[in-house]
């Protein structure tokens, strides 16, 4: 069998479909006509190295596909409390964002809030990251687990999962810890307040990871509606990585409140080796053993190429 036939078979096996960066922009196809370039400018203020071509090339048929899972979804509903003759509190539609360290998850979180905030309606869209259910720092240093930071014995799980099902029962007013990237810390007493959303994002590297499998055991991904996984290979993320260490250095590290600040005196070379033996001793680590697994269970796989540009999509079946 020649390579093209076996490639074309495994394709028609995969649960995913394929689209490279043309093909999927092609789906866009009605949002421009609600969408202005006006009306997409001010979601380049999140990050002044995003393009407005990537947010309509891949972002826009992003929010035009999840408009339509929204839509079904909230038919699902009323169906079910017709069926049940109840009428239910109000459900957020859950969406969830994977992927390593520095990826770019909670600048595609952004982007997607606000599309799905202003198009076709007016919606709430809010948007956490796991971050919060960190354990604090403290915590983290009585169990020797500093140097897990990110990985599963580093999270409050359970805390995340009641959470996640306060939530999805349409509990109002859930408060949600934070975290702080300044400190490195969970800020003590502040708190987050999610009330009753139509749209909840959730992003995190943990999103979709089910712990050790026992019978019985509920996992975050149990909560959510759709989930996405942003991908890169390992060097472009490792550069990524460290290029947003030193603009931190330049930035965050010089506040006196920064748990980093003795950082902000290294010399660039310097500050170059010491976020690659961060990247490789702990985040590079944790790619490898828990967060890279879980890509094969989202909903939509985004990989993005050199400056951070999205060249594939592939979208489960
Ligand atoms: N689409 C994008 N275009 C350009 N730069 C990006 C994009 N997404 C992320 N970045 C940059 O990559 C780095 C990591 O992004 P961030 O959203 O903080 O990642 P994560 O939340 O996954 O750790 C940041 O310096 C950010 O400015
Ligand atoms: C808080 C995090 C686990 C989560 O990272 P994020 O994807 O939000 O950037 C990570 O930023 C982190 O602190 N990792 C530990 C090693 C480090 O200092 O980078």
């Amino acid at each position: 069998m020649s390579i093209k036939n076996t490639t074309s078979n495994l394709n028609k096996i995969s649960p995913f479909l394929c689209f490279d960066r043309d093909q999927w922009s092609e789906l866009r196809k009605s949002v421009p006509l609600k969408l202005t370039e006006q009306d997409l400018k001010p979601l380049l203020s999140f990050n002044e190295e995003l393009s407005l071509d990537e947010v309509s090339t891949i972002y826009l048929p992003l929010a035009r596909l999840l408009n339509y899972y929204i839509d079904e979804n909230l038919r699902r509903q009323t169906v079910l409390h017709r069926f049940l003759g109840v009428q239910k509190p109000k459900v957020p539609y859950i969406i969830s964002i994977a992927g390593s360290v520095a990826v770019g998850k909670s600048t595609s979180a952004r982007i997607l809030q606000s599309l799905l905030a202003q198009w076709p309606h007016t919606r709430k869209v809010d948007l956490i990251t796991t971050d919060g259910f960190l354990y604090p720092l403290a915590t983290l240093k009585e169990r020797n687990i500093l140097h897990k930071k990110g990985f599963p014995i580093s999270y409050d799980t359970p805390q995340l999962i009641q959470f996640m099902a306060d939530l999805k029962s349409g509990k109002p007013q859930l408060q949600v810890p934070i975290y702080s990237h300044l400190t490195y810390d969970i800020l003590p007493n502040q708190f987050n307040i999610i009330d009753q959303p139509d749209i909840f994002i959730l992003e995190g590297l943990n999103v979709l990871q089910t712990g050790n499998n026992h019978p019985n055991q509920i996992f975050v991904s149990d909560f959510v509606d759709f989930s996405i996984y942003v991908d890169a290979e390992e060097p472009l993320l490792k550069e990524w990585y460290i290029r947003r260490f030193l603009k931190f250095r330049k930035g965050a590290f010089t506040d006196p409140n920064s748990y980093f600040k003795h950082y902000a005196e290294l010399s660039e070379q310097e500050a170059i080796e010491t976020a690659s033996h961060i990247w490789d001793s702990i985040n590079g680590l944790n790619l490898h053993e828990n967060i890279l697994p879980t890509r094969e269970r989202a909903n939509l796989i985004l990989t993005k190429g050199k400056d951070h540009s999205v060249e594939q999509v592939k979208l489960r079946k």
